[in-house]
């Protein structure tokens, strides 16, 4: 498997975030989150068996509209805001169930094992249930199914179920993609994970023929602090101890505490990394030894970033490899040496496809470069909105493909010129130039160079960053500058894919790639 994605989530993501600072938000998490500081290693149930959390001021419940429809003054002093006021009126009385929303709303969270419960009669096929006589209601959800409160005391109660996510208990990313795949096999074999900073609780799921598996840690420095992390591969639960590892250098980043501000370069303070918890997933590169882009490769990152999209709980994604010394090698020259039209046609529009996710993507991307960055690699890291790499002059970046005997497209030229310049651009492409660290950060083809061990730790800060910019403005304004260039291959990417296939298709060329990838198999030797 390629890509493992690993998640850091805190587990009460309602807590309201306006109005209320990050010190407040980390006062009330600990006072609401019951959970003794201690749990058992792969205790089969958290000690605590449901918890009740009451949030408050999520926004007050709207007023009934009227049977008159707007009121004559709305409409005498503006018939735009008149309109408006009808048309929310209506779809107040369209959709009662969804408008009139309790002022506090409680929402439902366990940590009991799924079991199967009888439906409640009351719950109507689709998810919508209403509470008896009452103006409030509630959503049936199959998650309601794990509460041991019954959905009809909740609804008698005027509870508001929160979306499924909510009422999985410490719900990851991960799970919520991979659910169906993982939940019906066995736990896998206990894998015990120890050290003072973190606590493996539970696996879940990775037997076969699950690819997914998720790792509930516990965080001692931080008393309800729950660590989810997520992996997909074959031998995934031998991870374990391997993944953990590496999440405790971000809890060791975070623990700095406040005074470890975002200036120093020490990493993210511990209000901010709850807060980033929330938002960011990590997507590390796996395919070894290189992390060339295979086909495969390819569509699962695709797949990924549209998933991590569609998850309206995610604002960023720190992109970085899991190969030592190796970012990412570029295409996997297998990948076009030695095959047919119609693989590179579809290697390529896979190619483009990826490059266009990344290029618009509506999240912040940021590039956590720890490795050798060549060509493919580059263009993976110029897609993102921020680039950060380590300090090793063996970790080159840049596009040299004019030495492997073909040609950058005009799309990646482009992206090229929009960050170092057109002169800048000119020359690289040409000597196909390869950057070190030092001269990267100058000619601005990365924005940070730092030493190997802060990578990490500095695409957080960076993310935490981009991140304090409010989302639609820096979307619009990403999309601004990004359109044109993303546009010109939209309307060209037939072209595009039919010159890239009949240039690497000609013997020359492919003379050329082989006697390429021979030299790189040479030089191993
Ligand atoms: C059209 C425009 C768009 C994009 C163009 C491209 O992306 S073309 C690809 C350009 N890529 C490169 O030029 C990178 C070539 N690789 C390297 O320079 C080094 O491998 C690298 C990344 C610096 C890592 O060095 P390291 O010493 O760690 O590994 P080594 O060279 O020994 O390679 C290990 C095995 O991986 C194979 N390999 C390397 N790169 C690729 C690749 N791009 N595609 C396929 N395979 C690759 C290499 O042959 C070794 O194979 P092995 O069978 O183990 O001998």
């Amino acid at each position: 498997m390629d890509l493992i994605h690993c998640c850091v989530r805190w587990p009460w993501k309602n807590f309201p975030t306006s109005k209320t600072s990050l010190f407040q938000k980390e006062e009330r998490l600990r006072h609401y989150n019951p959970l003794p500081l201690t749990v058992p290693a792969f205790s089969n149930r958290m000690p605590a068996q449901c918890v009740f959390s009451r949030i408050e001021g999520k926004g007050k419940r709207s007023p009934p509209p009227p049977p008159g429809g707007a009121p004559a003054k709305l409409a005498a002093a503006s018939p735009v805001a008149s309109r408006k006021w009808r048309s929310s009126a209506h779809a107040l009385r369209g959709a009662p169930r969804r408008a009139q929303t309790p002022g506090s709303v409680t929402y439902v969270q366990s940590n009991l094992p799924r079991r199967p419960v009888p439906r409640s009669p009351r719950l109507r096929p689709g998810g919508a249930a209403r509470a008896p006589g009452a103006g409030r209601t509630a959503r049936s959800h199959p998650g309601a199914a794990t509460c041991p409160f019954s959905a009809k005391m909740a609804l008698a109660s005027g509870v508001r179920f929160a979306p499924r996510a909510l009422l999985r208990p410490w719900s990851s990313p991960v799970e919520l993609f991979h659910h169906d795949r993982y939940r019906h096999h066995e736990p896998p074999a206990p894998v015990h994970y120890e050290d003072k900073h973190v606590s493996v609780v539970k696996v879940w799921g990775g037997t076969e023929p699950s690819r997914y598996f998720l790792i509930t840690a516990r965080i001692h420095k931080w008393p309800s602090g729950i660590l989810r992390l997520g992996g997909i591969n074959g031998d995934d639960i031998s991870e374990a101890p391997r993944v953990c590892p590496w999440a405790r250098r971000w809890v060791q980043t975070a623990s700095a505490g406040p005074a470890a501000a975002l200036s120093t370069g020490a990493g993210p303070s511990l209000p901010l990394f709850l807060l980033l918890a929330e938002w960011v997933a990590v997507m590390k590169l796996r395919n070894p030894p290189v992390n060339a882009l295979s086909l495969e490769l390819l569509t699962e990152l695709v797949i990924s970033l549209e998933k991590l999209e569609n998850d309206k709980t995610f604002r960023g994604i720190i992109l970085t490899s899991d190969c030592p010394r190796v970012f990412c090698a570029g295409l996997d020259l297998t990948e076009i040496c030695g095959r047919n039209p119609a693989h590179c046609a579809e290697y390529w529009k896979a190619m483009q496809e990826l490059w266009l996710r990344m290029y618009l993507s509506s999240l912040v991307l940021v590039a956590a470069i720890n490795g050798a960055c060549p060509a493919g690699g580059c263009i993976i890291a110029l897609s993102c909105d921020c680039r950060v790499l380590a300090d090793n002059p063996k970790y080159r970046i840049g596009l040299n493909e004019t030495l492997l005997g073909i040609i950058a497209p005009f799309w990646l030229k482009d992206t090229y010129v929009n960050t170092i310049g057109h002169r800048a651009s000119e020359q690289a492409l040409q000597l196909g130039s390869l950057f070190p660290p030092a001269e990267a950060l100058q000619v601005g083809l990365v924005d940070q160079v730092v030493p190997e061990d802060q990578v990490q730790s500095t695409a957080l800060s960076e993310m935490a960053r981009w991140l304090a910019v409010p989302d639609h403005a820096r979307q619009l304004t990403k999309n601004m500058m990004r359109k044109a260039t993303a546009d010109r291959l939209l309307r060209q990417r037939d072209a595009d894919t039919q010159n890239f296939v009949s240039f690497v298709c000609r013997d020359s060329i492919q003379k050329s790639l082989q006697a390429y990838l021979e030299k790189l198999r040479q030089r191993k030797g």
